[in-house]
């Protein structure tokens, strides 16, 4: 349902989180990911139908998250932008600032200004969560329980969510080393039982631990064989 602000609204009236997820330029993006999905051969076509096909089941699994009201992605990649927005999803281009925190930041403000004016909580969500299962998602955001709050990945060094406090900006510090990052800014560490909002896909291997969860339907068709599995009927 749209409200008129041009950002698709989702969840209950009035509450939910706000995410941005960011997404670079396709040909550049998940680069210890090329040749994963056409066996070494490392053709750019295929790469890049491989980062929008893990980007694509990543918001499809936010968007179908209660506790989410809006996803928002930012990213300059054209032919990323036609395809997402062709599926109903809301994406705005990086400001000039360049780098990951910018377009976060800048993805932040924008949700901000489209919203309806009541404090809500905006949050950052990274785009390569092929099995993520929307219940891991909504009990993230109800364990944060609108504090400022991040999920660290499953080696325990880099952030999947992370979500600021109830009416406060995001001030994303992501990078290398960014869940001590963000909890030095003040982030709970949330840290239930929730592999698949754990499982940021870099490498080969994290794709496998991914696939044994059980893969969106995107990555399934580009991966399946590779792979090998993919997610059970709910
Ligand atoms: N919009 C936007 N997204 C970015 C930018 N830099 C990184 N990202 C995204 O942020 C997430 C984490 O980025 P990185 O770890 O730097 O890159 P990656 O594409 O995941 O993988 P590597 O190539 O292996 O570093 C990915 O979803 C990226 O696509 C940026 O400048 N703008
Ligand atoms: C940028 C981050 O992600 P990645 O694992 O893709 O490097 C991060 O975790 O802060």
């Amino acid at each position: 349902m749209g409200d008129g602000t041009g950002v698709r609204r989702r969840g209950p009236a009035g509450g939910g989180v706000d995410l941005v997820v960011p997404v670079k330029p396709l040909r550049r993006a998940k680069s210890r990911l090329v040749g994963a999905a056409d066996g070494g051969a490392g053709d750019p076509v295929a790469h890049a139908a491989l980062v929008t096909g893990l980007a694509l089941d990543t918001v499809a699994a936010a968007r179908s998250a209660s506790r989410v009201r809006r996803v928002l992605v930012v990213t300059s990649d054209p032919e990323l932008a036609a395809t997402l927005r062709a599926e109903g999803v809301d994406v705005i281009p990086d400001t000039p600032a360049a780098g990951l925190n910018a377009a976060l930041r800048h993805g932040a403000e924008v949700l901000g200004q489209r919203g309806d004016g009541r404090a809500g909580t905006v949050g950052a969500l990274q785009a390569d969560l092929p099995a993520l299962r929307p219940a891991e998602l909504d009990a993230a955001v109800d364990a944060a329980a609108g504090r400022r709050a991040f999920c660290p990945d499953r080696h325990g060094t880099g952030t999947t969510l992370l979500l600021a406090a109830r009416g406060e900006p995001l001030r994303p510090s992501f990078g290398p080393g960014s869940a001590a990052a963000h909890a030095a800014s003040g982030a709970v560490m949330l840290d239930g039982a929730w592999p698949s909002l754990r499982c940021d896909v870099d490498t080969a291997e994290d794709l496998a631990v991914a696939a044994e969860l059980g893969l969106g339907p995107r990555s399934t068709a580009l991966l399946g064989a590779a792979c090998g599995a993919s997610r059970p009927a709910p």
